[in-house]
């Protein structure tokens, strides 16, 4: 939190196959000028992706992803903008970590890479843990949950605690619910309405809404990029539920509306 507003994190996917902004920041200058935007608009941190994590993407190669975001975090860093790195590799942390990145942002929590816990545990920074059940080939197939708040409250326990394990430091930790990970979007809106019970494990919740798809649903199939409105109205109804940061594509939309909440509430 922020002058009591939620952190919020810009997204950045340097990829030319990510569900939203595929493509549009492939180029270095592209990248880093968005990046600079997104921190002018109100965003804490911008969080840079080299892997498209949607559903069906197909994997890259730790070097290739290496290759997109280690210049892109580096040149940020050298601009003041703060950064995390949104990866399931130990490698491509480390390097990222080096280029300057200050948050490790794994979406597998230490699952995909089981080097992973070790660099987040001796870089003793930030060190995102979300729910997730698999890489995006098969992740939909694994959607299915007796109760989805109490199962994914219980496998991010289970994560929190190996992480614990590996010496992560309990304060590093901050936890997500992972929407549209291994979720439909009856989950999404069980999780997003169940968000005060993940905020009451103890750790930052960050929250994660932005674009999806169950939004999309929600909006008669709108586009990703006209989907922004919404995701704004996640960000405040996160806030009200007490997380510490949203991850969104469009900060302004974001830091916008979480200042009428905030005058709101006030
Ligand atoms: N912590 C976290 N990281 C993420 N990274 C990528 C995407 C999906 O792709 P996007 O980069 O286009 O939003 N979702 C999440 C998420 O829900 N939580």
């Amino acid at each position: 939190m922020t002058d009591d507003l939620p952190v919020v994190i810009g997204v950045l996917n340097v990829t030319p196959d990510s569900f939203s902004d595929g493509g549009l920041y492939e180029d270095l200058s592209a990248a880093v000028e968005h990046g600079v935007l997104l921190y002018q608009q109100g965003a804490q941190y911008v969080d840079v992706g080299g892997e498209s994590t949607r559903p069906g993407a197909t994997r890259v190669d730790a070097d290739v992803e290496i290759e997109r975001i280690v210049p892109v975090i580096a040149a940020l860093h050298a601009a003041g903008v703060p950064t995390s790195v949104d990866t399931t590799r130990a490698a491509v942390a480390s390097a990222a970590l080096d280029a300057g990145a200050a948050i490790i942002n794994d979406v597998s929590g230490g699952l995909a890479d089981p080097a992973m816990l070790a660099v987040a545990a001796s870089a003793g920074c930030p060190y995102v843990i979300m729910h997730w059940r698999g890489h995006s080939a098969s992740m939909q197939e694994l959607a299915t949950y007796t109760d989805v708040v109490a199962d994914v409250r219980a496998e991010l326990s289970a994560r929190i605690d190996a992480a614990l394990d590996a010496g992560v430091d309990a304060s590093s930790i901050i936890i997500d619910p992972g929407l549209g990970f291994a979720k439909t979007a009856t989950h999404n809106w069980a999780l997003s309405r169940a968000l005060p019970s993940f905020v009451g494990l103890g750790y930052p919740v960050l929250f994660a809404a932005s674009r999806k798809s169950y939004l999309g649903l929600l909006l008669d199939g709108r586009p990703a990029p006209q989907r922004d409105v919404a995701t704004a109205a996640t960000s405040v109804l996160a806030a009200q539920a007490g997380v510490w940061g949203v991850r969104v594509h469009d900060v302004q939309a974001t830091v916008d509306a979480l200042k009428v909440w905030r005058e709101w509430i006030e």
